[in-house]
């Protein structure tokens, strides 16, 4: 199996435990992109803002700070909706303070039907007239005392039937108008709202009187609010029209009356009046607020979803990555423990070397408990070895010597261990094993070496030298006297078992 260098496993690893950031000195960057090191982000420095502002309006992945996952399109699209709603929030609420201002002027210039009547279809005596200039409408008005309350007043039409214009978005009326008659003179303004279930076609008193009473100021420009409109007493009284429904209503106004007010005076009155303009915003402040609520509320639930969908990405891929960490530790743990093994093992026999025995030993001494009982070496050496070697070659002796391996594995105890102590010398440990225990256990090897089917119908046989440990004593002394033992089989003909 083939792994990745360090190298890349350190810098997963550093992706782990610092997801965000990349150093600054990545020599990845990419191509035109400025860079900005961290210890220049500080409070105060102009830069600071610029990288900050830069985040906002171009989005991360185009500056120098560069996240570990590439933003998605989505993402982009998110930053850039932040962006654009931080710049335009302020600017509107700017513009709509100072500017989207809606003007309706009822004056000469403007194209609104207007009409001049007095009290004369009430059977009073006024007598009214209408004069029209460029610039103004005058209008002279003898009142009378016939009818209790005598009038005179201009129309304004702003609407047809039962369509007319929503005055409910202005805020201010401004009269520009010059005037002269009695002291104190007052005057009316008259919103006519045509409102269905009220209202009929035909029936001019109808309509609901939004009304409101002032006496005129010396200047000749002067503004008036427009929430100071009241349904009239009279009307509401004269239609019994129910408390409830004696609000103020100006959404559908039909007309504009600019009337005399209540003085019962025999005075001439002479109004010149160049315009009533109503003003109001596009949107209201309110509106406004709210419109930008629902868009930073809609641009929030956005980009929350997307950083979850973001996380949820990175979270996957951290998994995936972690799983392939954990893949690769897992590969070079076995690798560790085969390297292991081949450290301890005669790759010939599979029997442990000396090394491996070392090993072997100070486990068993490591061990609690382990060691205190009694142990037994046996020292084993192939007969005449050198002969099948000379005779059937360097590989039929291999084999032999696999063979004879695998058959004192197969008849010994797990806990026994079988150690290649050289060439075609063996030794095998045997703990909880006395002398004459390990002796008949010779014996068995023997019998079965001798029972056992050699290649190239060979006749094989080992001579075997046993020692036990005197109690105490360490294996090296034990493994002398076996070896003393095995020289004695040997020279007491071979294929036997001699006991020290
Ligand atoms: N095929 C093979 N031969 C080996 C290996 N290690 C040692 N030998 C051979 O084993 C032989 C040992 O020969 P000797 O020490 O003379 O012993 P012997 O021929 O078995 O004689 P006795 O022990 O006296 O019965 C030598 O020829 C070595 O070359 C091995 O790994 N493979």
């Amino acid at each position: 199996m083939r792994f990745r260098s360090l190298a890349a496993h350190n810098a997963d690893l550093y992706d782990l435990a610092w997801p965000g950031f990349h150093n600054v000195a990545d020599p990845g960057a990419c191509p035109g992109t400025r860079r900005v090191a961290f210890s220049q982000l500080r409070c105060g420095n102009f830069r600071t803002w610029l990288a900050i502002l830069s985040i906002i309006v171009r989005g991360p992945t185009t500056i120098g700070l560069r996240m570990n996952l590439p933003s998605s399109r989505t993402m982009t699209i998110a930053h850039y909706l932040v962006g654009s709603l931080l710049l335009l929030t302020p600017l509107l609420l700017v513009w709509q303070h100072f500017g989207m201002t809606r003007v309706i002027e009822l004056s000469p210039r403007q194209p609104h039907g207007i009409q001049l009547t007095d009290d004369h279809y009430e059977k009073g005596n006024t007598v009214s007239s209408l004069e029209r200039s460029s610039d103004a409408f005058t209008m002279r008005c003898q009142l009378g005392l016939v009818y209790p309350w005598p009038f005179c007043k201009l129309q304004f039409m702003t609407g047809e039937g039962a369509k007319g214009t929503d005055f409910s978005q202005f805020d201010t009326i401004t009269f520009d108008l010059d005037h002269t008659g009695p002291p104190h003179q007052r005057v009316r303004l008259y919103l006519m709202n045509f409102e269905p279930g009220l209202s009929t076609v035909g029936d001019w008193n109808s309509q609901r009187f939004n009304q409101i009473e002032f006496e005129l100021p010396a200047q000749s420009t002067f503004t008036i609010p427009v929430n100071l409109l009241r349904t009239a007493d009279w009307w509401t009284d004269q239609r019994k029209i129910p408390l409830e429904q004696t609000y103020t209503r100006i959404d559908n106004v039909t007309a504009v009356e600019f009337s005399t007010g209540s003085t019962v005076n025999a005075d001439l009155v002479v109004i010149k009046l160049r315009s009533i303009q109503f003003r109001g915003k596009w949107i209201s402040r309110t509106q406004l607020l709210m419109y930008l609520l629902y868009a930073w509320i809609g641009c929030g639930l956005l980009g929350l979803s997307l950083s979850l969908r973001h996380a949820r990405a990175r979270l996957r891929a951290t998994n995936a990555h972690l799983e392939h960490l954990a893949a690769i530790n897992q590969a070079l743990e076995l690798e560790a423990r085969e390297l292991a093994g081949q450290a301890y093992t005669d790759q010939l026999t599979g029997a442990l070397n000396r090394q491996g025995l070392r090993e072997a030993l100070m486990r068993r001494l490591d061990g609690a408990g382990q060691g205190d009982g009694p142990m037994a070496v046996v020292f084993m050496d192939l007969d005449h070895f050198k002969q099948i070697n000379d005779r059937h070659g360097h590989d039929a002796g291999d084999d032999v010597l696999r063979r004879f391996a695998a058959v004192i594995r197969h008849e010994v105890r797990a806990s026994d261990k079988l150690v290649r102590w050289g060439g075609e010398e063996f030794l095998l440990v045997c703990p909880d094993t006395s002398r004459d225990q390990a002796a008949l256990m010779a014996e068995k090897l023997r019998a079965a070496m001798a029972a056992q089917a050699w290649p190239h119908g060979l006749h094989v046989t080992c001579s075997f030298g046993v020692a036990a440990l005197e109690p105490e004593e360490d294996i090296g002394p034990a493994i002398a006297r076996a070896d003393s033992a095995l020289y004695a089989a040997k020279s007491n003909g071979r294929n036997r078992v001699e006991v020290a």
